[in-house]
């Protein structure tokens, strides 16, 4: 039997439409999709792609759904939330995607009717691409999902979303909410913020040195440009509401290239190669761990 009877998917883009897929994919996460955004282009897309059995752009239907996923931009979660709050009911989960916790638990927890669970959880797997298109079914397979259960959330509703995240094939970790952000500002945040950053340098140079920049762009400067391509809204999102912990985060890191400028203008042979082979560690650190 499906984990859940009804599951309301909210935001049908790269993260909620692999949900769906995989739901479609394995038939254990729910009898019945519902599917809802605010764009009527992106609900016509679901429908084509087969991925729901209601499509809706109005919140009331979140009343037959026993499990609602909110899948949309950061800054959006609070109004979608406050838009379902009247219709869900009590024995209901709710669960977002958000990549930053910030202020988010405290301000969802004041718009829940008694007897709602929220269970706040967050894939560690992504690509830099968004929309109903992006997604696949094996997105979560093998990746990290993250509980981070308030204080509030009732332990069966905990289980009840690992046991959903492990249909997802994923491998599920509980945190707390501020070990979260630290983490997540370290492992995503801050590497986007570099990646968009090495981009738009390259963008302000002389116009004839970025096409040159351009057109003999090898692997290195490559990487980085996957990553720069991530959605705006998303990344504005994601920074503003991680602001403390990512500017911290971002003036250790500061520091750090701050003393490779010293060892480098120093020609200090060792400290240079000591810093690289940390970096190639970790490398192989994350292929063992089957993270690369
Ligand atoms: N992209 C990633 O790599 C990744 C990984 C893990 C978690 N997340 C988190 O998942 C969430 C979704 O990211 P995504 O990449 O799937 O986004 P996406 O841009 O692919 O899809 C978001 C969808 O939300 C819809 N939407 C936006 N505002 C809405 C509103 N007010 N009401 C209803 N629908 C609305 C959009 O129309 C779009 O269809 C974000 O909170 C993000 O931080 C993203
Ligand atoms: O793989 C990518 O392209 C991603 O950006 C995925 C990524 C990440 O930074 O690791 C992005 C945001 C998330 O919240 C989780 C995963």
């Amino acid at each position: 039997m499906p984990l859940f009877k009804t599951l309301m998917v909210i935001g049908p883009g790269l993260i909620g439409s692999s949900i769906l897929r995989r739901a479609r994919s394995t038939g254990q996460l729910a009898e019945r999709l519902i599917v809802m955004d605010k764009e009527p282009a992106v609900l016509k897309r679901i429908e084509e792609l087969g991925l729901a059995d209601s499509v809706t752009t109005e919140p009331a239907m979140a009343e037959e759904a026993d499990c609602v996923v909110v899948s949309v931009p950061v800054r959006a979660i609070e109004n979608v939330v406050r838009s379902l709050s009247p219709h869900l009911r009590p024995g209901t989960i709710i669960t977002d995607v958000a990549s930053v916790r910030g202020e988010l638990d405290s301000s969802i927890l004041s718009l829940l009717p008694h007897g709602v669970e929220y269970v706040p959880s967050h894939p560690m797997a992504g690509t830099e691409f968004s929309g109903p298109d992006a997604g696949f079914a094996e997105l979560f397979e093998n990746r990290w999902a993250l509980l981070i259960p308030t204080p509030e959330t009732a332990p069966w509703a905990c289980g009840k979303m690992q046991n959903f995240w492990e249909f997802c094939g994923a491998r599920v970790k509980f945190i707390k909410a501020d070990e979260h952000d630290r983490i997540c500002a370290m492992v995503s945040h801050l590497p986007h913020l570099l990646a968009f950053t090495i981009c738009d340098t390259a963008d302000n140079l002389s116009s004839e040195m970025r096409s040159a920049v351009l057109d003999y762009a090898a692997s290195g400067f490559r990487d980085f440009t996957r990553i720069a391509a991530s959605d705006p809204v998303m990344w504005r999102d994601i920074f503003t509401a991680n602001r403390d912990v990512l500017l911290e985060t971002l003036d250790r890191f500061l520091r750090d290239v701050q003393s490779m400028a010293d060892a480098i203008r120093d020609g200090d042979d060792d400290a240079i190669t000591e810093k690289i082979k940390r970096g190639r560690s970790i490398r192989r650190t994350l292929i063992q761990n089957k993270q690369a």
